[in-house]
């Protein structure tokens, strides 16, 4: 048997490929960068050609590197950026716009109108997410509507929607000549339009969007040892590799992270962060501003549930220095400067540049730096950015905590800001819990090839993942309490004045 797992980790900003050993261990790595493409503001999209372009690079790159080829594979997993929509023509594969990215705030107009018939949550009970721009229903709504010919095609049975998981899985398994037309549970419950309680797509729902129910893919379990389809041997793999696994990113990084047991959480530190609980088969509504989504499911398994916390903006605000103060060259620096002075010197930086997400949900909220004086310096200001981000993240594991009634033992990291040792510490400080780092940073492509390896009998079960999974670090909490709520206080003290600053 073929020894080895392959994961695409179909990303915002880039598309990575990485092959695992059954020790979880990378044995190959490819990422390439697209365009982001900004038309108008607030509009985000990608070239859904070139996201399949880039694909098939990595794919032969990161095999080509390692000598490996698609015979060597025992399944493949994909794993993507979630919410973003491509509609796409089935006789060709020419979509027939760009990909509507999930941060694309177009569908604002349609948002408001559902909201203003409903409510915010007329669809939470049922979907687990409030009505936003943020979800994939809205934006196909919006595409039905504008890209003129879309909705007689997709009636006519021609037009097919997808998440990026679908996509990719119809070119891998041959696009226009047989590719299967699938989607995932976690990347489905993304859409606002699956119910969860049937996991299918909702016809009322549908029937309020408009949307027509041929063109959306058949819902499959994350880990599926039926198989969504094998990949075309005249592919970038050149082999019929079993499709075996797929999940959303920040699903995945829970897999990956071996956070299978309820209470069990994680977040990924990237350009935001998204912070993630495990709650089991239980399925728990937020009257905190979190969403509830489909973690994952394996086989023929219950899915399993999670209250997730999406923060906008935090390895983004130290790019920010970094490319329009210029106060640092590297993102990496920021620490040393950080570890210049002592503290944040009282001040306090919200990064609100597009809003706030999680647990807020303010579209009106802008950047706010508060607390100057004098003394404030480049040191400062480095530390108050770093503290955004852990700050952030303790006001989403406060709403967790209050949603799910667990107490939370430990915080799981991954993603390029866990480099941060200070971050890190701080983190733990204000958060009063262990924070820790496993070995294999890769969390996100890691368990997308758990859930392929899962499927194919690779590994026989999630304690076989549990015992692979290894601390790398661990950082321990040394505030008292009464410091922990004395910061988090001047934090809230200044989100309070972010909040609401657009006047429309
Ligand atoms: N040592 C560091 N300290 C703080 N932030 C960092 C550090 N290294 C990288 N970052 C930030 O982490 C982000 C990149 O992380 P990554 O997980 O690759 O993000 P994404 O997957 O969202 O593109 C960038 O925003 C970068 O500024
Ligand atoms: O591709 P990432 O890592 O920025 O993740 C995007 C999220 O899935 C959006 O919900």
């Amino acid at each position: 048997m073929a020894r080895y797992v392959g994961a695409i980790d179909q990303g915002t900003t880039s598309t990575r490929f990485m092959v695992f050993d059954r020790e979880g261990r990378v044995v190959a790595a490819a990422q390439k960068e697209h365009r982001q493409i900004y038309p108008e503001p607030g509009w985000v999209e990608h070239d859904p050609l070139e996201i399949w372009e880039r694909t098939q690079e990595v794919i032969r790159e990161g095999l080509g590197r390692a000598g490996l080829t698609g015979e060597d594979l025992a399944a493949l997993g994909l794993t993507n950026q979630r919410e973003t929509i491509i509609v796409w023509d089935r006789r060709t594969g020419r979509p027939y716009t760009n990909a509507l990215v999930w941060q694309d705030t177009r569908s604002n107009a349609i948002c408001q109108e559902l909201t203003a018939e409903g409510g915010p949550d007329r669809f939470r009970d049922r979907t687990g997410l409030p009505i936003s721009t943020y979800f994939s229903g809205p934006k196909l709504r919006w595409t039905l509507e504008q890209v003129p010919g879309v909705r007689q095609a997709a009636e006519r049975g021609e037009a097919l929607f997808g998440t990026v998981d679908t996509w990719l899985l119809w070119w891998l398994s041959g696009g226009p000549e047989g590719g299967v037309h699938v989607t995932d549970v976690t990347n489905a419950s993304r859409t606002l339009l699956m119910n969860h309680a049937t996991l299918d797509w909702d016809p009322e729902i549908l029937a309020i969007l408009g949307i027509p129910r041929a063109m959306l893919p058949a819902i499959r379990p994350s880990s599926d040892p039926d198989l969504y389809g094998t990949t075309r041997p005249d592919g970038p793999l050149a082999a019929a590799v079993p499709l075996a696994g797929a999940l959303g990113d920040q699903q995945a990084a829970l897999v990956g992270q071996a956070a299978f047991a309820p209470g069990d959480v994680k977040n990924t530190y990237g350009t935001g962060c998204f912070v993630v609980m495990n709650t089991g088969e239980r399925r728990v509504l937020s009257r905190h501003g979190l969403l509830t989504s489909v973690a994952y499911r394996m086989a023929d398994e219950p899915a399993v549930f999670c209250l997730e916390g999406s923060i906008a903006i935090t390895g983004a605000l130290v790019q920010w220095l970094r490319d329009n103060l210029g106060i640092i060259q590297s993102s990496g620096e920021v620490e040393r400067l950080a570890r210049s002075v002592e503290d944040s010197g009282g001040i306090y930086f919200v990064p609100a540049f597009s809003g706030l997400f999680a647990p807020h949900w303010d579209s009106r909220a802008r950047g706010l730096l508060i607390g100057l004086t004098r003394y404030v310096n480049r040191g400062h200001l480095a530390r108050a950015v770093l503290e955004a981000t852990a700050y952030q993240t303790e006001e989403v594991l406060r709403a967790m905590r209050q949603d799910s009634g667990a107490s939370l033992a430990e915080l799981r990291v991954d993603g390029g800001m866990v480099a941060n040792d200070l971050l890190m510490q701080f983190q733990a400080d204000l958060s009063g819990i262990p924070v820790i780092r496993p070995q294999v940073a890769e969390t996100t492509a890691l368990g997308a090839a758990y859930a392929a390896g899962l499927a194919v009998g690779l590994w026989d079960g999630r304690e076989t993942l549990q015992r692979l999974w290894r601390e790398d670090r661990r950082w321990q909490p040394t505030w008292g309490e009464a410091h922990r709520e004395e910061a988090l206080r001047g934090w809230l003290r200044a989100v309070e004045r972010a909040m609401g600053w657009l006047e429309a």
